[in-house]
């Protein structure tokens, strides 16, 4: 309940600070939403400069095919950007930690036990530091437990018996020929981000068969 409160409260912050009652009051009429988007790009905000740039940049980013309003922003992928700022990195894993603890209570004690009990094992995929894992892995000691994210967000995280981060490589043997183009350059894309990050260690390791490939090649 504090959580919505709080949510509702930075909601109505964000509202203030974006004139949005002095945009609809002085449109005159109802608003619509492509209206208001359009009315934020003109009325830059007088008092807080990030704010002012998420507003400008709103209509661009309904507009262009950049993902996120925070690429369109920043130029850069949220991801990236924690990737460059290990202090608010942190921050933010630790804020993902909080949320994983307020779940453990109806996911691992109460009504959803019975989803992990009897597993071997799990991929937590994108699993931040781990937390959620680390809950699941202590309540369930029989569950081998994976949590897969980028590298900085596993760096120097301890493992336990149950519990394992990866992000170096990935490997693909044999797994490629058998999906089509479409798929096979989807998940060598998605891949290729989540390496990016990573300098000289980050690999896609592939292993599979090459029809008509020169013999010193090994790419
Ligand atoms: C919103 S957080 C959720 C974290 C965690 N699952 C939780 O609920 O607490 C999204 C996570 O996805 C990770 N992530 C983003 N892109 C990724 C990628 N390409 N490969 C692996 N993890 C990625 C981020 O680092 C981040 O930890």
């Amino acid at each position: 309940m504090r959580i919505k409160i709080k949510e509702q409260k930075s909601s109505f912050k964000c509202a203030i600070e974006l004139s949005i009652a002095d945009i609809i009051h002085s449109h005159g009429r109802a608003i619509t939403l492509s209206e208001l988007v359009l009315a934020l790009d003109i009325q830059p905000t007088k008092n807080d400069c990030s704010i002012q740039a998420h507003a400008l940049s709103l209509s661009s980013w309904f507009k262009g095919t950049e993902l996120t309003l925070w690429g369109t922003v920043h130029g850069i992928k949220f991801w990236e950007f924690l990737n460059q700022n290990p202090g608010i990195n942190q921050r933010f894993n630790e804020a993902m930690a909080s949320d994983s603890e307020i779940m453990t209570s109806f996911v691992v004690k109460a009504e959803c036990k019975q989803i992990f009990e009897g597993l071997g094992s799990l991929v937590d995929v994108g699993g931040g530091n781990g937390s959620f894992s680390r809950i699941i892995s202590e309540a369930f000691p029989g569950i081998k437990c994976t949590v897969l994210d980028l590298p900085h967000v596993v760096a120097n995280l301890p493992e336990t018996d149950n519990l394992k981060y990866i992000a170096d490589a990935f490997l693909f043997k044999l797994v490629f020929h058998g999906l089509g183009d479409e798929d096979g350059l989807k998940i060598l894309k998605k891949r290729r981000e989540a390496i990016a990050s990573n300098g000289e260690r980050g690999k896609v390791i592939i292993i599979d068969i090459v029809i008509n490939a020169r013999e010193e090649e090994h790419d």
